[in-house]
């Protein structure tokens, strides 16, 4: 067998008495495999190499298959663990899956810890990732990719996204408004009983909104890609983002045979690899990207992907579910704003705006452009929400 077996050492032990040693190490799939214990780190963190294969004995058909599926399980556990260590390194805290096997393991005298132990998320946004994973991965099994090809080439038309915010801050002097349709949230429960997409999505673009987001979770946010389809075939003319938690370059290519136009990337739990290749394959597709953070180092890391024109900075933290739209602020003060500024990219003021206030203060901080879900879509009329978080009517103003 080979590959990495991650280990953390218990505090018990200290780095300068771990030479390079051959020890036999517990395997979360395997009992034991003979194993080279380096140091690979500065931190805590062990590398733990096995070091030969073990020798097949004779196997019968049945053993084999169970080798062979454990040798896939093997896989799939150091290929997570990968995962989880580059995007530790960039100091995304969010796993993306649950950590299976026992999580202590004893070599010879130290104990071993399994990195990113333990079967239960840390927060409400691990719980959402570790859902979607395996939601993706069962989608994906039943449409891949290839089969999507045909829905692809029948899709809609894509719309410019970040053209229609720019036109409707030039338009209005105002923040370009992305306004959400969106039933329900784990952090404010259900925002609107009878909910009808479609008659929302209308009465957003009636209100003056530039572009429309649509929550397509169905498990925590109530929301469906059967929503972002229908309103797509309403006639709707605003562009379109489709609000997911995308982990997989596939929900890309699903979303736009549903219409989208544009996607949200979430800065806390995409690499910086990923984000870049999601942003070309948007760009291959005519779709814009809407790459999400919520502090400075993940505006820090966003920055220097290159092919981001579009950032939102949502002043909900995702893992607190704790709302402060001075985060916006705190984010576009002094180096960050004159960068952006520089690459011209499109800055969205995200969640917690609820009054002209608000859009004032955020408008003020350098967003040209901000997404508003809850206190529009709580109005009986949607439009006259929008003319009330405005403080005017925006639907028709034209700047002379
Ligand atoms: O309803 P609010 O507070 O106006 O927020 C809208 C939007 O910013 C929020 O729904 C959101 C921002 N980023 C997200 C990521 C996933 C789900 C939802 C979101």
């Amino acid at each position: 067998m080979e590959g990495l077996v991650y280990a953390r050492m218990t505090p018990r032990v200290s780095f300068q008495a771990v030479p390079s040693l051959n020890y036999r190490l517990c395997h979360p799939f395997k009992r034991s495999i003979p194993a080279t214990v380096m140091v690979v780190g500065r931190g805590r963190t062990l590398s733990v190499r096995p070091i030969r294969a073990q020798q097949p004995e004779t196997k019968d058909g049945a053993a084999e298959k169970e080798e062979a599926a454990d040798v896939l399980k093997v896989k799939e556990w150091e290929v997570g663990m990968l995962q989880d260590e580059v995007a530790a390194s960039q100091g995304i805290s969010i796993r993306r899956r649950p950590q299976t096997g026992s999580p202590v393991h004893y070599v010879g005298p130290f104990e071993f810890r399994l990195q990113n132990e333990g079967n239960t998320p840390s927060n409400i946004l691990e719980e959402i990732i570790w859902h979607k994973d395996k939601e993706v991965s069962e989608l994906k099994e039943r449409r891949p990719l290839y089969a999507l090809k045909k829905a692809l080439d029948d899709a809609p038309p894509t719309r410019d996204f970040i053209g229609a915010l720019k036109a409707a801050h030039q338009r209005t002097g105002l923040p370009g408004l992305i306004a959400e349709v969106k039933k329900a949230s784990p952090s404010r429960g259900i925002l609107r009983e009878n909910f009808d997409p479609v008659e929302i999505a209308k009465g957003y673009e009636k209100g003056g909104a530039a572009c429309i987001s649509v929550l397509t979770d169905k498990k925590y946010f109530q929301g469906s890609f059967e929503n972002l389809e229908a309103i797509r075939g309403a006639g709707v003319k605003c562009p379109l983002l489709c609000k997911e938690f995308i982990l997989d370059a596939w929900q890309i290519y699903y979303a736009r045979t549903k219409g989208a136009d544009a996607i949200l990337l979430i800065a806390a739990v995409l690499p910086n690899l990923d984000i870049r290749y999601m942003t070309k394959i948007c760009m291959m597709l005519g779709m814009a990207a809407l790459v999400e953070v919520h502090d400075e180092r993940e505006m820090d890391r966003v920055l220097g992907i290159e092919g981001v024109e579009l950032i939102g900075i949502n002043n909900r933290n995702l893992e607190t579910f704790e709302v402060d739209i001075g985060n916006t602020k705190k984010l576009l003060e002094g180096d960050r704003g004159q960068r952006i500024r520089e690459k011209g990219i499109i800055v969205v003021g995200e969640s917690g705006l609820f009054t002209p206030d608000d859009i004032n203060y955020v408008q003020e901080a350098g967003v040209k452009a901000v997404l508003v879900g809850e206190s529009i879509v709580k109005q009986d009329d949607p439009a006259k929400g929008i003319t009330g978080l405005f403080g005017r009517d925006i639907s028709f103003v034209t700047l002379t």
